[in-house]
């Protein structure tokens, strides 16, 4: 397939020259260069999500990978007049070209769910797609700092971690599953329930990325609010931990969540590039390899800094409720775990 390589008009102008090393060379703009690459940037996340990467003035190389349909989304989104130097490739050999160099790789490759299935019905499509995207992430960048969105993300993060393993890559502060969109749900649903500012709520989601393994925890929730009670806490996690659910339903055979997805993948990618420029308290929700339960793998707040995760924070005091939930999606996230690590040593 042809590869299609557009550089913004504008940006070459400015910089005085064409070529693409000396727009390296002599980028004005403060912020470091740093490439992300988008793989399966042609779906309905990646599309938006391009954008949004896009619009990012701390991205100076975007790449958007694909099976196909990537040079038209490179076209339109390289006309944006911001930083980021856009290319689209498409099909298997120019998948190296599109990672080579980067330094956040985000994944949101692979089939979503329809309705009447859990994410894990994704798992026989999806975990050859993340293992051989992995394959070559660990071959092109090793170094990147990956973004899994890709489900069942219980089983797709253990999955890369195997694979980058294998290959002797694995550094796990460079491996994150994105939970974003459970941060950005629960805050949504808590302001709306304890009816305050949601531009000023915080709600920390812990454990994994499906069902009862999301738990949020309202008892950390700020601004706190004294307005709710055990029902109305109780309605917000069973609606957090249902939120996917609530919008494949609603999309009726359609898809999954895309649109905030895409808002929740960008906000999360930011914040990995923040980490590495050296930008410090960047701190986000994410599942990553961690020791702070019996679990390899576990969803809690993670401060990020220049070498990925910096530190695994604690889950802090839960209330009765939350430490229930708690013991309660251990087996379920235990079993899922163990799924993508077998499955990514078995094959
Ligand atoms: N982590 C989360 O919170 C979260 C939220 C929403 C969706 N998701 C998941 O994200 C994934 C994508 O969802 P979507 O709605 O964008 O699906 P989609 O079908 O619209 O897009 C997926 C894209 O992946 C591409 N793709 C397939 N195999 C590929 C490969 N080997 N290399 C590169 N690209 C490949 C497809 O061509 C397609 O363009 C799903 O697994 C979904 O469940 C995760
Ligand atoms: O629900 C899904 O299948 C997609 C995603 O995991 C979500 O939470 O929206």
């Amino acid at each position: 397939m042809r590869r299609f390589v557009i550089r913004s008009l504008e940006s070459a102008v400015r910089r005085g020259d064409a070529s693409a090393s000396s727009c390296r060379r002599f980028s004005s703009d403060s912020a470091p260069e740093r490439k992300v690459a988008i793989l399966g940037a042609a779906g309905g996340i990646g599309q938006p999500l391009a954008l949004l990467m896009k619009l990012n003035p701390l991205v100076s190389s975007l790449t958007l990978y694909d099976i196909a349909g990537t040079p038209g989304v490179a076209a339109d989104v390289s006309h944006i007049n911001t930083r980021a130097e856009v290319a689209g490739y498409a099909g298997d050999e120019q998948l190296g070209k599109a990672l080579e160099g980067s330094d956040v790789v985000i994944i949101p490759a692979g089939v979503p769910r329809k309705p009447g299935m859990t994410r894990d019905d994704l798992f026989n499509i999806n975990a050859g797609i993340v293992k051989s995207l992995c394959t070559a992430i660990s071959k092109y960048c090793p170094n990147a700092v990956v973004n899994m969105i890709s489900n069942p993300v219980n089983s797709t993060v253990p999955i890369a971690s195997e694979v980058f393993k294998k290959a002797g890559t694995y550094n796990e502060r460079r491996l994150f599953g994105v939970t974003t969109l459970d941060v950005v749900r629960a805050k949504t649903f808590y302001a709306g329930k304890a009816k305050v500012p949601v531009a000023g709520v915080n709600v920390p989601v812990v454990g994994g990325h499906a069902g009862i393994t999301i738990l949020p925890l309202f008892s950390q929730a700020t601004p706190a609010s004294n307005d709710l009670s055990d029902e109305d806490i109780k309605a917000l996690t069973k609606r957090t931990q249902d939120g996917g659910t609530e919008v494949v339903e609603a999309k009726a055979g359609k898809g999954s969540a895309t649109l905030s997805m895409a808002y929740a993948g960008a906000i999360f990618a930011d914040a990995c590039l923040k980490g590495l420029n050296g930008v410090p308290d960047v701190v986000e929700c994410s599942f990553v390899q961690s020791s702070i339960t019996e679990l390899p793998f576990f969803a809690s707040k993670v401060r990020l800094g220049k070498n990925g995760v910096e530190e695994v924070l604690g889950l802090g005091p839960l209330s009765d409720f939350e430490k229930e939930g708690l013991e309660k999606l251990k087996p379920e996230l235990k079993a899922s775990i163990e799924k993508g690590i077998k499955f990514a040593q078995e094959n």
